[in-house]
């Protein structure tokens, strides 16, 4: 479970002055469910997860992560979330099981647990072809897949993902939607940005609009469809954070 509460990060920025990034954000994420956050590009979708994930620290407000308070007690939520963040770094050097054991061994998985979630990974994300050959020969969708099983090979009871599917060809990212669905189906409490329509519509159990830093509108679809009168994804969005100039 999440439960972000006045979630609240500014910027001083020596030309844009002060950067409300993120601005008085609260929601809350249920285990078992994918709670997407819907945004366009500088919305504040990456500031909210870093800030989730204790990369950043909030100027206000707090957020419980699977029952640890991100700025109380950092190291425990980290140990409880899994965080793909659109520039998780691999090795080169290293083979994708080496890179995933790697970062298992880092949050004290046996060799044992760590060989059968491994398979499981390799299995569910599609991984076998290339699994023992090194990271600096794979395509995108291969890096994005390795990335994945590394940043969740602990299987932390919060997963966040930022924009995984940027990017990638059409079956990856089908790959990459349905592992999402299944950590749903195993009780994780799920965060998904984006800012494609069609995903959210496909995938979210309830939606959350950012819109310069502010969380302007949250529902599940049918409840966002009812309330803005509109069926489609992107007339919702339009009407929830108003048409841009022309
Ligand atoms: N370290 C920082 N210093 C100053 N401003 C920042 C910093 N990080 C983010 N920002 C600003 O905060 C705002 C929100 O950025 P953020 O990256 O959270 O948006 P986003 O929704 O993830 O966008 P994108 O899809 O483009 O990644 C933007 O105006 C961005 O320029």
């Amino acid at each position: 479970m999440i439960e972000a509460q006045d979630l609240t990060k500014t910027f001083r920025d020596k030309k844009r002055g002060e950067i409300h990034a993120v601005d008085a954000v609260s929601f809350r994420a249920q285990p078992g469910q994918i709670y997407g956050l819907l945004g366009a590009n500088g919305a504040g979708k990456t500031t909210t997860l870093r800030l989730l994930a204790t990369l950043l620290k909030p100027t206000r407000g707090s957020a419980v992560v699977d029952g640890y308070e991100v700025t109380r007690e950092p190291e425990k939520v980290r140990t409880r979330v899994g965080f793909l963040a659109a520039s998780t770094a691999l090795y080169g050097r290293l083979t994708a099981r080496e890179m995933i054991a790697y970062f298992g061994r880092l949050n004290g998985m046996s060799d044992a647990a760590l060989q059968a979630r491994i398979q499981q990974l390799a299995d569910e994300l599609d991984m076998h072809e290339f699994l023992d050959r090194r990271c600096d020969k794979f395509s995108t969708g291969m890096k994005q897949k390795t990335s994945i099983a590394r940043t969740l090979v602990h299987d932390p009871a919060v997963m966040i993902f930022d924009e995984p599917t940027l990017g990638l060809d059409v079956m990856t990212a089908r790959t990459i939607v349905r592992f999402v669905r299944d950590c749903r189906s195993r009780g994780k409490t799920v965060v998904y940005s984006t800012h494609v329509m069609s995903e959210v519509e496909k995938l979210c159990d309830v939606i959350g609009i950012i819109h310069n830093g502010r969380l302007l509108a949250e529902g599940t679809l049918e409840q966002l469809r009812s309330r803005y009168g509109e069926t489609d994804m992107e007339e919702i969005f339009i009407k929830v954070v108003g048409a841009p100039h022309s």
